[in-house]
């Protein structure tokens, strides 16, 4: 297959970790005989720097022109630790994912065998988790509008939500449990928020169309509770934007590590693939952040245009580094292995199941997305 990717490393530790991400597809393209042509391009604080502004119109035409977007991360201190500043890495994220029409954002949360005793939580308790969050991306208190008065002395921002932003994403995640354990849990707070009422209005008028799945509803207070007490409860879970980046990150600790957590965007038109955590500044050029979010967020690339193989290669050669302990100091304290060492163990290891892989062989978790 041929493949046009925009490669936008962004700041902080981005450029490490997609570039582990690319040597992976790159080995998949030798693998596999495909054709895969990679195009950077600068966002974020670095785009600021060198143009002044956080999504530079070539950026933007590159991510439009190409067939998928691999993002790293942005973000820079100098921006966080500055209230005041006009122009922001954030915005030129935020931009991207409203100008290419990224309305759902999918991140997996699984549980890695490996990595039971990772976890701060009991073994017992996080073992079986696999659930999907499904996060509304381009609505919501993200972009509503945003005032704050002359004195400075007040601000707002707004939460709002059209039903015809709620019922496309709703429709993809009632698609996504009907493939997985026929239950979909929407988080919202609906005691309070008339946004969040109209989002259980037209959720409950939706799961109509899918009698299958088992639609439930919780309070996103509990809803944080839940994920960390009983996380195998949850199958699908839908809801708004910033919910949705709150509780991922809270899911992240399921696993040992935000350094694994993957994630598809996508719109009717477009596609890009990030890992969940930001730039983690303090590690920048340190080789010590984990490449894994940024490589499995490659494999739901592949699965995204059904390269299934290709994309289970990836997992199965990232499953390979855990069992033989080639991981980053995030997930052993005592581990002598940095980001570029990760990478290129894995990327050596992605080979062709048709040739030399035994499913017997290893006990291998493979972790599969449900992009549909
Ligand atoms: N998608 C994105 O680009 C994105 C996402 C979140 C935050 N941000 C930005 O990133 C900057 C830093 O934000 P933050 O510190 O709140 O979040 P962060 O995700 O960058 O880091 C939080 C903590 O997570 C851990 N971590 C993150 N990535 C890791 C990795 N690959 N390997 C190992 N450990 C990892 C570290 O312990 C780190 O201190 C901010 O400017 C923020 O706006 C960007
Ligand atoms: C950097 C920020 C705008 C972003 C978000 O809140 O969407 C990040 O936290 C994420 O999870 O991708
Ligand atoms: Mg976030």
């Amino acid at each position: 297959m041929n493949l046009k990717i925009a490669l936008l490393a962004g700041d902080g530790i981005g450029p490490e970790v997609l570039s582990q991400a690319v040597k992976c597809l790159q080995a998949v393209e030798e693998t596999f005989n495909h054709n895969f042509v990679y195009r950077e391009a600068p966002v974020g604080a670095i785009a600021i720097d060198k143009h002044g502004d956080p999504l530079p119109e070539k950026t933007l035409n590159l991510c439009e022109e190409a067939d998928a977007v691999l993002f790293g991360a942005i973000g820079d201190p100098k921006y966080d630790n500055n209230p005041d500043a006009k122009v922001r890495p954030e915005q030129g994220l935020l931009k991207l994912r409203k100008e290419l029409g990224l309305f759902a954002n999918i991140r997996p949360v699984k549980v890695f065998p490996k990595l039971l005793k990772n976890s701060p939580l009991k073994p017992e308790i996080i073992s079986g988790t696999d659930f999907t969050i499904y996060r509304e991306l381009t609505g919501g208190i993200y972009f509503g509008e945003k005032k704050i008065n002359a004195e400075g002395t007040e601000a707002s921002d707004l939460c709002s939500y059209t039903e015809k932003e709620i019922s496309r994403i709703a429709h993809l995640a009632f698609k996504a449990a009907k493939n997985r354990k026929n239950k979909l849990t929407l988080v919202d707070k609906a005691n309070v928020l008339e946004s969040s009422r109209l989002w259980r209005k037209v959720v409950s008028k939706i799961g109509e169309s899918y009698p299958e799945v088992k639609l439930e509803y919780m309070f996103v207070d509990n809803a944080a509770m839940q994920i960390i007490l009983n996380p195998s409860q949850f199958d699908v879970i839908l809801t708004e934007n910033m919910f949705g980046d709150i509780i991922s990150d809270e899911g992240s600790v399921i696993g040992g590590s935000i350094g694994l957590l993957a994630s598809a965007s996508v719109g009717t038109d477009s596609a890009m693939f990030e890992p969940i955590h930001g730039s983690y500044p303090q590690a920048k050029g340190q080789d010590i952040a984990n490449p894994i979010a940024s490589i499995l967020s490659a494999a739901m690339l592949l699965e995204h245009f059904k390269l299934f193989e290709e994309a289970m290669a990836v997992r199965e050669a990232v499953d390979k580094s855990l069992k033989k302990g080639i991981v980053t100091p995030d997930l052993d304290s005592k581990s002598q292995y940095g980001t570029n060492h990760v990478g290129d163990f894995i990327a050596e290891n992605i080979v062709d199941s048709d040739d030399d892989f035994n499913m017997n062989d290893e006990n291998i978790d493979l972790g599969k997305s449900t992009i549909i």
